[in-house]
């Protein structure tokens, strides 16, 4: 018997059905942010400064200069992941064709191209109107902003960001999820949070006034614990956007790296589902604070995933990833991540969850801690290669050449 039928026996002892597993694994699509491709730089002036408090390290040869490179590399990345996926897009990842538009006139004009781009492919797109690297966000202010001019011109941009997203959603046929974070903080300690945050409030009301179709577009807001310039204060802290989406039914979007480093995602699953009607994650790995190092198959994703489908929580969870690593090959970055993530879903996915639970609702902690760790040495490895086989991508370590090829043959010349 080859690996994957013995693995197969092995499973279904402890009740579990291999093949339900795999089907449910290739039906979750991870979102690809379009940012890890070009160190988030954009489309709009390429050379202008990453602001808002988020940081790129790094300065690997061979980033994306244009949307032409960014949408091969990302063709590149996909093809060496299993199953169907998304793509994250940024508005500042717009195509503007050499003219000038302002953020708060972008339209669907200006995002045709990778409606075009995707949907050939059968790709969903996600959206994220962008707040940061802009002159009117220069002093770290936006959507709570004192000056009603410059709040004006960034609730338009959310407007406008809204119908894109629920365009894209009509052209491809697939919900577009949009989600909002502002970068909006001080650096020192304020004396008049209540204001920024009322008005943060009135400025979110006035964004997702105009009513859209769930089915093309669904809003979710995005908190942060701190970012570089914003230490003090996060305007958008988890406690605002938690309350904010449980008031408006919005998605909360939970990003790994924008809690303190001994919380994890994992156990805000079940209690923000109680309450809001789905998740966002941003998957990634901060590393001593929110570094958005690649995503690997640690403790936290593992406990991430293991959450998500104890609870049947799939269908209300979009898993989209968040990390900008510079320093490592950009492709390989979204390939180890969007694996990864999978990995960890699947290992979750191959859990005997049925067992577990009914030892548990006896008051058996013993016997379910002895399976769950028993399970840890079950022969996982042996489903995922079948995984990747069947969705005709390499397996182990295989994709690495198709990379390293790339990197010689494309990302080389790109001087
Ligand atoms: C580029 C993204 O919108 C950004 O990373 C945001 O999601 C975030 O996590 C900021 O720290
Ligand atoms: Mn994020």
């Amino acid at each position: 018997m080859d690996a994957f039928n013995l693995a197969k026996e092995r499973y279904a002892e402890l009740g579990v059905d291999v093949e339900k597993s795999l089907q449910a694994l290739a039906s979750t699509p991870i979102s690809l942010q379009c940012w890890q491709g070009d160190d988030v730089a954009g489309s709009e002036n390429p050379n202008a400064a990453l602001t808002g408090g988020i940081q790129a390290t790094g300065n690997y040869p061979g980033k994306a200069r244009n949307l032409t490179e960014l949408r091969a590399d990302l063709d590149q990345a996909i093809a060496l992941i299993p199953g169907h996926h998304r793509v994250n897009l940024h508005a500042c990842y717009a195509d503007l064709g050499g003219k000038k538009v302002e953020r708060n006139a972008y339209t669907i004009e200006q995002f045709a191209s990778w409606v075009d781009w995707a949907k050939p492919k059968g790709l969903g797109l996600d959206f994220n109107p962008t707040y940061f690297s802009h002159a009117l966000s220069a002093d770290g202010f936006t959507l709570s902003h004192r000056d009603a001019g410059i709040r004006k011109f960034w609730i338009e941009h959310g407007i406008a960001c809204r119908h894109i997203a629920a365009e894209i959603g009509k052209r491809l046929g697939k919900t577009v999820i949009s989600n909002v974070w502002i970068p909006d903080g001080f650096k020192d300690t304020p004396v008049n949070r209540r204001e920024y945050r009322e008005r943060l409030e009135q400025s979110l009301d006035a964004v997702f006034a105009p009513a859209i179709d769930p089915a093309l577009n669904r809003d979710a807001v995005e908190s942060k614990l701190f970012g570089i310039g914003s230490e003090s204060c996060v305007i958008g802290s988890h406690e605002f956007y938690l309350g904010y989406a449980v008031k408006k039914q919005k998605i909360v979007c939970l990003d790994a790296g924008h809690f303190h480093p001994t919380e994890t995602l994992a156990d805000k699953i079940s209690s923000t589902l109680q309450f809001v009607p789905e998740v966002l994650l941003h998957v990634s790995r901060g590393v001593r604070w929110d570094s958005d190092h690649v995503v690997t198959l640690d403790d936290q994703t593992k406990a991430l995933m293991e959450e998500i489908v104890r609870g049947d929580f799939l269908k209300r969870v979009h898993i989209g990833m968040d990390f900008f690593d510079a320093s490592i090959n950009r492709l390989a970055a979204w390939v180890i991540g969007a694996r990864n993530t999978q990995k960890a879903l699947l290992l979750a996915l191959l859990e005997p969850t049925a067992k577990l639970r009914a030892l548990e609702a006896e008051g058996d902690f013993s016997s379910r801690l002895a399976i769950l760790e028993e399970a840890k040495a079950l022969p996982f490895g042996a489903v995922w290669d079948e995984f990747c086989k069947r969705n005709n991508v390499p397996t182990g370590h295989k994709w690495l050449e198709t990379v390293k090829s790339y990197e010689k043959t494309v990302l080389a010349n790109r001087k």
